[in-house]
């Protein structure tokens, strides 16, 4: 039977059986993964919570078995930071949020977070977690919680805290911090232009610094596993520099604002602002330190890792080789690299799955070459003939990545 038609009858076994409410594998897993033991544990039962069969995962290569270290990850608990990023759609999500229940499952409270403003962690887990809060994920051994930040709403929260003294903009929120006679000069600043059309990762960095502020909270200190799902490569490579150059703008600006504060109190309170003005102030000087913080934590070899997440074609390959150098120049910890969506060992490969699987060889060949990426730990996982959704499906993919 050919592919298509073997894919399309899968598809609509699996759409009729979901319409029923049960998602399970076709009759005869046709296409890629023919794992009989998995076909009962991916029949989602609600109540599944732990796997009681286990199956083998060869490497593409049909050899040896590469563990991810999962040992090294899990042990201590110290409160560790792992952050999933890669190109738009190859799986970080997936990835992050099967990390997460895998951790949970393993013992450790974890809390796992979305900056990236196209939230999919819902979508992931199957359960509605909008909403900015935490919200505890039902299926996990221990505690799983997760938080999308919606990162558009966290700068509102920042510049509305800054306009409280009735201003419309970053013009009238530099005349409440008393700097309105300086603002020519704070020009070259650009903290207008950040508040008023942000680059892409100042909205990342701004939700990052309120995990941060979160994660200083009693609420939070049970957690000693957080994993990030961040935005799509661009994002994450600005959000990088980003604390470096805030840091500097703020810590610019207070200054300035130190200058004239004792110049222009008198007239200040004359006007009753004093308050407001220290507020906001305070606001800048808070988003500051915690800039710092995420700047830190972003290269503290001890509690952080980045996980780079590619797919096995050139262009995600080439990128992700780009976003490794970034990393590295930017001193962010980056020790593993997985190459997501392999196509499983098969005996029987139709004439399209020959052709992709030889690609793929060819791409894995080019990580294995590549300066930046062969370094790296490569996981290889395979592609699934069912969409990942639930937590069930995410143990299940968890269990082969992470080993
Ligand atoms: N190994 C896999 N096998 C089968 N399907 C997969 C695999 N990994 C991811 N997927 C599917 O690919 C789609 C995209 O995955 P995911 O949302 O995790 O990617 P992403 O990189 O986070 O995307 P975005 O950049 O849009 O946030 C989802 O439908 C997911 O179920």
């Amino acid at each position: 039977m050919a592919c298509g038609s073997v894919l399309s009858s899968f598809l609509h076994i699996t759409n009729s059986m979901a319409i029923k409410g049960v998602l399970s594998f076709a009759p005869n897993p046709p296409l890629l993964l023919r794992l009989p033991k998995a076909v009962t544990f991916l029949s989602f039962s609600a109540s599944t919570k732990s796997p009681t069969k286990s199956f083998q995962v060869r490497s593409i290569a049909g050899t040896t078995e590469a563990a991810s270290g999962f040992d090294e990850m899990v042990s201590g608990t110290k409160r560790k930071y792992y952050m999933l990023g890669g190109k738009g759609g190859v799986g970080k999500t997936s990835c992050a949020a099967s990390l997460a229940v895998k951790f949970a499952n393993n013992g450790h409270p974890t809390l796992v977070v979305s900056t990236d403003p196209a939230h999919s962690l819902s979508d992931s887990f199957a359960q509605d977690l909008t909403g900015g809060a935490l919200v505890p994920v039902e299926g996990p051994d221990y505690p799983l919680f997760a938080l999308e930040i919606n990162p558009e709403k966290s700068r509102e929260e920042f510049r509305n805290a800054a306009q409280k003294n009735g201003g419309t903009g970053v013009k009238d929120f530099m005349d409440g911090m008393g700097l309105g006679m300086i603002a020519d000069q704070l020009g070259e600043l650009k903290l207008g232009e950040l508040l008023d059309s942000p680059p892409p990762g100042l909205d990342e960095a701004i939700a990052i610094s309120k995990v941060m502020q979160f994660l200083e909270s009693q609420e939070y200190s049970m957690f000693t596993r957080i994993v990030f799902d961040t935005a799509p490569t661009g994002h994450t490579l600005r959000l990088l520099s980003l604390p470096d150059f805030l840091d500097a703008s703020i810590g610019k600006i207070l200054k300035l604002r130190q200058k004239i504060a004792s110049a222009t109190s008198a007239i200040k309170s004359v006007f009753g602002q004093e308050e407001t003005r220290q507020n906001a102030a305070d606001k800048l000087e808070k988003l500051r330190e915690r800039m710092i913080k995420v700047r830190e934590l972003f290269r503290d070899t001890d509690s952080t890792e980045f996980v780079i997440v590619t797919i096995p074609t050139v262009m995600a390959i080439s990128e992700s080789s780009r976003l490794s150098a970034s990393l590295k120049k930017e001193n962010v910890p980056v020790k593993r690299l997985i190459v997501n969506q392999i196509l499983p060992p098969s005996t029987s490969d139709c004439k399209f799955c020959a052709m992709k699987r030889k690609d793929q060889m060819r791409a894995l060949d080019i990580v294995q070459n590549d300066p930046e990426l062969s370094s790296l730990l490569m996981i290889q996982a395979p592609l699934i003939d069912v969409e990942i959704r639930g937590v069930p499906a995410l143990k299940f993919l968890g269990d082969i990545i992470w080993k």
